[in-house]
């Protein structure tokens, strides 16, 4: 008798993997390294920034008391004293009626609370002319104006990217305390496999869940040990599952977790005694998604069929990583868009479709990437998002507004949209 499985809801199976998904601690790293892994402590201002008042513009820094009563018909002149560069400072304070030629950056001399451009001045002999006052601190970028020190700038949980690197570059972090990232373990399961070199032979295919793995993995710059192919056979299979979990922070495997003759996930669980969290998911594709726990390390069992595979790893693998990694924010963000196409056909499972999203006159609309069965190869190689149509008795119509999934963005698009 084959086993029934009971469906539980996409919300729950997320909830219990990630209550599964713990950090794995944290280490000190070069800033050079940062790119794409999550901080460890928060980002505190170690000093005002900027760390001085300075000038904003290539100009001259004056007394706006000098620049009194300037108009078109009546300039005032001042005097130069010195120049000021970016990087060097006023040697004296200025005077009544004298400013210092300063450039951008260069910090504000003594006695001075506003710049004019070099535009707004008339130059000549020793000196400039003025045809406008100037208000105290004007064109002044003040000490503190963008971070105070002591402030918060950015959480423990975030993750770096080239702006929080800046920021940290800012304070001399030269070694950053981070979280660690956890190793994958990667197995992908079928006799009918063969490698991506081969030739085809009848009944055979090319594996290309293994490497697409490989893919969404390398997008998190996650590591990961290639367990390669195995046939589908009980006692090999059991062995390298066993290895790789004991090499692994975690497992993804990919096929045999239906309910087939040659579907061993289900038994190898058994024999290694891992909790199995669930079997059966009430989404498609992905329905037979399979997580489960050995000690603490979550074990993804990913259905075979490519669509299901994917977005097995990007609901449930992708979100448990970051949380491993120590992330706060390890979901895929949600936008709400019009259908481009119909789904008349109710569905008693919630639906992930493939899908590009883009600008139109009339909002954001999502349309499917192409043929959506859980086996589709083609379609996962296309698109930005997933369309999610929840469960229920009725169909989709094209202009519903729907919610879709935002994935990885490395994709542009072709045209300018501004
Ligand atoms: N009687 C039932 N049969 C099936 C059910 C069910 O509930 N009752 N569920 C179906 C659904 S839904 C899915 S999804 C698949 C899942 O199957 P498995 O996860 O066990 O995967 P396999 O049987 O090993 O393979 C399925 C399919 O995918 C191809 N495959 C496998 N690995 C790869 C790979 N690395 N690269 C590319 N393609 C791969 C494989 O050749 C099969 O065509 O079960 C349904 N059956
Ligand atoms: O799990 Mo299957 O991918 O639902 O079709
Ligand atoms: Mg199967």
């Amino acid at each position: 008798m084959v086993e029934m499985r009971k469906p539980i809801p996409v919300a729950d199976a997320v909830r219990l993997v990630m209550e599964h998904a713990m950090p794995l601690g944290t280490e000190m790293i070069d800033l050079e390294q940062v790119y794409g892994r999550v901080l460890a402590e928060p980002i505190i201002a170690k000093h005002d920034v900027p760390p001085f008042d300075r000038s904003p513009y290539d100009g001259f820094a004056i007394r706006s008391l000098d620049s009194a009563g300037a108009a078109g018909d009546n300039r005032v002149s001042l005097t130069v004293i010195g120049e000021i560069g970016a990087g060097y400072v006023g040697d004296k304070p200025i005077g009544e009626k004298e400013a210092y030629r300063i450039m951008t950056g260069a910090q504000i001399p003594e006695n001075a609370d506003a710049v004019v451009m070099l535009e707004q001045a008339i130059e000549m002999d020793g000196g400039f002319t003025l045809r406008k006052p100037f208000e105290a601190g004007e064109n002044i970028s003040y000490k503190g104006e963008d971070a105070k020190e002591g402030e918060l700038l950015i959480e423990t949980g975030s993750l770096v990217h080239p702006g929080t690197i800046a920021l940290l570059a800012t304070f001399g972090y030269a070694q950053v305390k981070v979280a660690k990232r956890p190793v994958a373990g990667i197995l992908s399961t079928g006799t009918e496999l063969l490698e991506v070199e081969d030739e085809l032979v009848p009944g055979k295919i090319r594996n290309s869940n293994g490497p697409m793995i490989k893919g969404q993995l390398n997008r998190m710059g996650i590591a990961y040990r290639s367990y390669g192919m195995a046939a589908d056979d009980l006692d090999a299979c059991t062995s390298i599952v066993e290895q790789a979990i004991a090499e692994s922070d975690f497992l993804i495997t990919t096929g045999g977790v239906s309910v087939g003759d040659y579907d061993h996930l289900p038994a190898i669980y058994e024999r290694l005694g891992a909790e199995v969290l669930f079997n059966k998911v009430a989404m498609r594709p992905g329905s037979v998604t399979t997580v489960a726990v050995l000690g603490n390390k979550l074990l993804f069992g990913l259905s075979g069929n490519p669509s299901a595979c994917f977005t097995g790893f990007e609901l449930f693998t992708r979100p448990a990583i970051l949380a491993m990694m120590g992330g706060t924010a390890p979901f895929m963000p949600r936008m709400t868009a019009k259908l481009g196409e119909d789904f008349t056909k109710p569905n008693p499972f919630t639906r992930f479709i493939r899908a590009t999203w883009t600008f139109t006159e009339a909002g954001i609309e999502a349309v499917p990437a192409g043929f959506n069965k859980s086996n589709a190869v083609s379609s996962i190689a296309r698109g930005n998002c997933l369309i999610v149509l929840p469960s229920g008795t009725r169909g989709y119509g094209m202009g519903d507004e729907i919610d879709i999934l935002l994935l990885g963005s490395e994709q542009g698009v072709s045209e300018w949209t501004l």
